[in-house]
């Protein structure tokens, strides 16, 4: 059973197209990332697989239940931490979590989801005093009431921490351990690297790309660029370094040069760039960060070659 399959999903509102023609699988047990830039769609397709916005067109399914039909059904088995969480001010953080169990009718204790998200010592606190942070804290422990099939984390890290975020990314790996799904939203592109099994990136309604990271990597292609630390980077060391074959681009900071080339040229720039007079102090490689990725797929003319195959899935992992 997938957890969540868009089949040919289109959302028109009045002055927008928010989606478009969107087919997207998330399997079971899968923990699966979906980026993309402000005002792509994200939200909107979040809010058809709960039921919160109808499509315009086309099938939502979740869980094996159709999205509209079986929608309380499918409530009961789903987790959601939403983007923008807003708390009772006056009820503590207990009640918030006691809530979440009644209303999934979960056989749960509050205590130990408290706990799990390090809120135990302030559970009877006011949440309107809750920081930020702590607020996101509670948000999660109440998508986590009942162990769900599904959870669905809309920028989950927002508000945390870095301590708040490692502990963020342990349940979340705990979660995917135990079986459940996640389907996990975010801007903040290392935090989706870190546990995301799969990403699927939204560009204006439709998903421009859907692999895993290293495929993405490798779809994008010249993702390599090597630093090399010389004693003086003259021209015609970064004339010799550029017309090296797979060599695309070089550029010099100081005694540091830059070059993006293809995998697999490296000796040959540092020879070149020997052989034009440089001392070569140190050298090494840095893969695309996923921010280059991100950045390729959804700007403009700078979409990567490939781009087709992979907004079909084909390209090979
Ligand atoms: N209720 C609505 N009425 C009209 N237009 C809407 C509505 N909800 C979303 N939109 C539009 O649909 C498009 C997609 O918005 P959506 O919120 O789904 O994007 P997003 O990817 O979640 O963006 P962000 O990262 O900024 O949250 C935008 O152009 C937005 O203005």
């Amino acid at each position: 059973m997938t957890a969540i399959e868009l089949r040919g999903v289109t959302k028109e509102f009045p002055s927008v197209t928010a989606v478009s023609d969107l087919d997207l699988t998330v399997e079971e047990g899968e923990v699966y990332g979906f980026l993309g830039p402000n005002g792509a769609g994200k939200s909107t397709t979040i809010d058809m697989v709960l039921d919160l916005v109808r499509p315009t067109e086309g099938t939502v399914t979740v869980l094996g239940r159709d999205a509209t039909a079986d929608s309380v059904a499918i409530r009961r088995r789903t987790g959601v931490l939403p983007d923008g969480f807003s708390v009772y001010d006056r009820l503590s953080g207990r009640r918030h979590v006691e809530f979440a169990i009644e209303s999934k009718e979960a056989d749960a204790e509050a205590d130990p989801v408290l706990e799990r998200v390090g809120l135990l010592e302030d559970a009877d606190r006011k949440a309107g005093g809750y920081s930020k942070g702590m607020r996101q804290r509670l948000a999660l422990a109440m998508a986590l009431v009942g162990e769900p099939d599904l959870l669905i984390l809309d920028e989950p890290s927002s508000g945390l921490d870095p301590a708040g975020v490692k502990d963020m990314r342990e349940i979340v790996a705990a979660e995917a351990a135990r079986g459940a799904t996640v389907f996990f939203s975010s801007h903040v592109l290392a935090q989706v690297e870190a546990v995301c099994d799969r990403v699927g990136i939204l560009r204006e309604g439709e998903l421009v790309a859907e692999d895993s990271i290293e495929g993405l990597r490798e779809a994008v292609g010249d993702g390599e660029t090597l630093e090399v630390a010389v004693d003086d980077a003259t021209d015609a060391v970064v004339d010799a370094v550029r017309a090296v074959e797979g060599v695309s681009r070089v550029e010099a900071d100081g005694a540091m040069l830059r070059v993006s080339c293809d995998p697999g040229v490296k000796t040959r720039v540092i020879a070149a760039a020997e052989d034009a007079g440089a001392v070569v102090d140190d050298f090494h490689t840095e893969e695309a960060s996923l921010e280059d990725l991100f950045l390729a797929y959804t700007e403009g003319e700078a979409a990567p070659t490939g781009r087709e195959d992979a907004a079909t899935g084909e390209v090979d992992a």
